[in-house]
């Protein structure tokens, strides 16, 4: 569903990215790790279209991407509400933008599955961090992307709401499995949702290895066998 071949990027002297081929299959949940400033960001921006690549070539669903796109949703680590919308109105966002025509049913029935059936008419901030990311994760929905691109979407908020959030995205990826890239500094999170998880050196970012994760689903943190892969990926983060 995604495919780069030898994408490079430099922003003037920084050289941000290196030779990065990578293919993410139609289901494929793949985490991309790596220390601060390897281009973990930069990488889903090419993929987002928000970016153009100075070299390489980057296709979603068989097309180049030379722009943001209707089947493509994005997700980052704040949720980027519009102040001035009521939370059915942020999510109902890109129906309007994209022209996909009358969603509100869907809109309600996303919010209420997750969890926010009442607020329709609130704020954002009426809402707790917590519930603004998941306003932010049915707006991402409502557009039925193919591809979801998420760049640390749980990072800003505490310990519990994230793990919550996390084991949302997992049972949301088990009922409709969609090609993602999850850009994240928590290791845990990442063996928990991932099928395969990209570990970047430092920059410029290269791949330095791709580990398949290959444990069943539903999984859950603190599971034995995840603190064995969470060991391995500490282990190459040390020596990427
Ligand atoms: N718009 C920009 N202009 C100039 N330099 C940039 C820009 N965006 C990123 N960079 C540089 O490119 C490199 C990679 O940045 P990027 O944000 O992709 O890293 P990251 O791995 O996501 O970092 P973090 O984990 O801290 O979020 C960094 O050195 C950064 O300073």
């Amino acid at each position: 569903m995604i495919s780069l071949t030898g994408v490079s990027h430099s922003f003037g002297g920084v050289h941000a990215l290196d030779g990065i081929d990578l293919e993410v299959g139609e289901h494929e949940f793949v985490a991309v790790i790596g220390r601060s400033g390897c281009g973990k960001s930069t990488l889903l921006r090419l993929v987002a279209g928000l970016l153009t690549a100075a070299r390489g070539r980057i296709l979603v669903a068989g097309s180049p991407v030379t722009r943001p796109r209707r089947d493509v949703s994005v997700m980052f680590q704040r949720p980027a509400l519009l102040p001035w919308r009521t939370v059915l109105a942020n999510v109902l966002l890109p129906t309007e933008i994209f022209g996909l025509g009358d969603q509100r049913d869907r809109a309600h029935e996303l919010l209420e599955l997750a969890g926010l059936g009442g607020f329709e008419k609130r704020l954002p901030h009426e809402l707790s961090g917590g519930m603004q990311q998941r306003v932010s994760l049915c707006r991402s929905l409502i557009q039925s992307p193919r591809v979801m691109l998420m760049d640390e979407p749980f990072s800003a908020l505490d310990a519990i709401t994230r793990t919550e959030l996390s084991e949302e995205l997992q049972r949301v990826q088990l009922a409709r499995p969609r090609a993602v890239v999850f850009v994240t500094h928590s290791i845990d999170e990442a063996v928990l949702l991932a099928d395969r998880i990209v570990v970047l050196s430092p920059r410029p970012g290269r791949i330095h290895r791709i580990v398949d994760v290959g444990l069943p689903r539903p999984r859950a943190l603190g599971q034995v066998e995840l603190d064995e892969v969470s060991r391995e990926l500490r282990g190459l983060l040390v020596t990427a």
